[in-house]
């Protein structure tokens, strides 16, 4: 079986109080970016483990600690699963704020679902995902959400993005999640973001932020580079994705996002959401 993990963006992120087991409530949405990965699953060859090998972009950590084994292990320790061979062709930027990893996790969970006929319900497949990371969870329903709590419990949003033209900008930080929520100081949103998100594109530049920026702007200026240059570019609403590096500009109305001059390390993606 084969899938393509996508990525996600936030539109807009609001870090809105320290939680009891060390983790923050956030306000957030999140969109589906359809920038994906690869990933097939099989069940092994007779007599042989499970395996896992990957292409494109180098993963950071030890193979045992990728998301797709921990997918697995997962379902694993719950059904009598058989070895699985599976291939990972990885080409989301890591550490992005893009959420690559965790759409991996959860693909891996959906085609193991459907391989082996497991029978797991979207509330339970969400369950499972929940416990790989905070942002597994979303790429179970893959849609536009409004997410809570720590980004893994959602409300239906009204908000059709379909189609419209999108730039994202990866200059190559990696920079981990962990460090750059070290770095935020919990507060209350100062837009309520249901009622910006239902406002017209146009209007969110005023009102919908990302308070991973205050806190990353000062040490990482590129990343206030990129975001002024995709507004000088035409962009109706630009912003850092997540904890960031990536940096997106979206412009309704347009074929396709506009050429920057950008250095030639950036990782660019082009298309429509
Ligand atoms: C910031 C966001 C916004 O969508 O995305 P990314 O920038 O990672 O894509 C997410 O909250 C990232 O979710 P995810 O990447 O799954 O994080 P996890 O693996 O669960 O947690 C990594 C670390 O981030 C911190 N963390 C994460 C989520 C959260 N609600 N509060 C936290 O404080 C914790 O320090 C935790 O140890
Ligand atoms: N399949 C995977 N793809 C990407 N990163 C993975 C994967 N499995 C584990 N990881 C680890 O997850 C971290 C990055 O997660 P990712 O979701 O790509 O970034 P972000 O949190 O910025 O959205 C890295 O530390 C990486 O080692």
């Amino acid at each position: 079986m084969l899938v393509f993990p996508n990525a996600k963006l936030n539109l807009g992120l609001y870090i809105t109080s320290q939680r009891p087991d060390g983790f923050r409530n956030l306000e957030s949405v999140f969109v589906p970016l359809p920038w994906t990965d690869a990933l097939e699953v099989l069940p092994a060859f007779m007599g042989t483990e499970t395996s896992l090998t990957l292409t494109g972009i180098p993963i950071p950590g030890e193979l045992a600690t990728n998301l797709c084994l921990r997918a697995y292990e997962l379902l694993k320790a719950d059904f009598d699963l058989p070895p699985v061979q599976l291939h990972l062709h990885k080409v989301v930027p890591i550490g992005a704020g893009l959420g690559g990893g965790s759409g991996d996790a959860a693909f891996a969970l959906r085609a193991l679902n459907d391989l082996f006929v497991l029978g797991l319900t979207p509330a339970a497949l969400e369950g499972y995902a929940r416990r790989l990371g905070s942002d597994c969870a979303f790429f179970i329903r893959n849609k536009p959400v409004l997410a809570y709590e720590r980004g893994d419990v959602f409300e239906d949003v009204t908000l059709d993005l379909t189609g419209v033209a999108c730039k994202v900008v990866y200059p190559g930080l990696h920079i981990s999640t962990a460090e750059a929520y070290s770095r935020v100081q919990p507060r209350t949103p100062r837009h309520e973001l249901r009622t910006a998100i239902s406002q017209p594109l146009e209007t969110w530049r005023d009102t919908i932020s990302n308070d991973f920026e205050e806190a990353l702007m000062p040490q990482y200026p590129v990343l206030g580079e990129i975001k002024a240059q995709l507004y000088a570019a035409g962009a109706a609403y630009a912003s850092l994705s997540g904890s960031g590096s990536a940096v997106y500009g979206l412009f309704p109305g347009q074929e396709t996002p506009p050429k920057l001059e950008l250095a030639q390390e950036y990782q660019v993606w082009d298309g429509r959401l």
